[in-house]
């Protein structure tokens, strides 16, 4: 049996007395692209960042490739890009040094061999070759998100997790971000994105989880409902980087 890249069971999330996502019991097939769908403030990113464990699982469990430990669980498997919250700002660091720490660890604090071949391949993917040596803080918003997804990808992640990647795109990054995915999934491997409007990306997505108050609410094919989510906004709190965790 092919074991799943993510399995939640009867998860719950909480920040204190507030719980955040109720009873989440889903399994992701290998391979498949898995859209996360809601109105702002449902719950959406705090899946995402249970799964990388950054939200507080209060009860239930989530499984990585079969494993919960987290000692276990094989991150170099997981690349992950954050939501777009100012995500520049203060990064002095050039594409180049920002990409490569994508293959940085908790027990790899060092970078492998043959290194710029991969960053060569990963620039030119998301279309990034001649600003390798800029300053991140320099690129434009979509720039930046691309700069992110290379740092994601250098990793060569079977699992790539991307929190609203569409968001204050223009039709180019948008179109170039759905190729980046449409490879990702020919090459067999797995995509949890989180949308508001699955946008360019909609031929990709084989499967909607919908969340609402924290409850899964759909979950199966993809429905029209994702162009009509914009209720009120509630902003979560959050670092730009949230620097620490394995993925990251
Ligand atoms: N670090 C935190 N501490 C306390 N509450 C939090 C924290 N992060 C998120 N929340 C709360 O959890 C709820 C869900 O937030 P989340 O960011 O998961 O929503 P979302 O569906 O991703 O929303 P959006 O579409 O606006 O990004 C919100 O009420 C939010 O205020």
């Amino acid at each position: 049996m092919t074991i799943p890249p993510v399995a939640f069971n009867d998860l719950e999330v909480s920040y204190g007395e507030n719980v955040v996502l109720h009873g989440i019991t889903a399994s992701v097939t290998p391979g498949s692209c898995v859209a996360i769908t809601g109105s702002n403030g449902s719950g959406k990113s705090t899946l995402v960042k249970a799964i990388l464990g950054i939200a507080p699982v209060s009860a239930g469990s989530i499984r990585l490739y079969g494993e919960e430990k987290r000692e276990k669980i094989p991150w170099r498997r997981i690349g992950y890009v954050p939501q777009r919250m100012s995500v520049g700002g203060g990064v002095s660091s050039t594409v180049r040094e920002v990409v490569l720490t994508g293959l940085l660890g908790p027990r790899q604090w060092w970078l492998p061999r043959g290194v710029e071949k991969r960053l060569d391949e990963v620039l030119d993917h998301v279309g990034l070759s001649h600003r390798k040596s800029d300053a991140f803080s320099i690129l434009s918003g979509g720039q930046q998100q691309r700069a992110l997804i290379a740092r994601a990808l250098i990793r060569h992640p079977d699992l790539l997790m991307l929190d609203e990647p569409l968001t204050g795109l223009d039709t180019h990054n948008r179109k170039a971000l759905a190729e980046i995915v449409g490879k990702h999934k020919e090459q067999g491997h797995t995509s949890m994105i989180v949308l508001h409007e699955l946008g360019e990306l909609a031929p990709l997505v084989d499967r909607e989880l919908r969340i609402s108050a924290g409850h899964i609410v759909h979950d199966g094919p993809c429905t029209h409902a994702v162009h009509e989510l914009h209720s009120h906004h509630e902003e979560p709190t959050m670092t730009s980087f949230e620097l620490g965790m394995d993925v990251l």
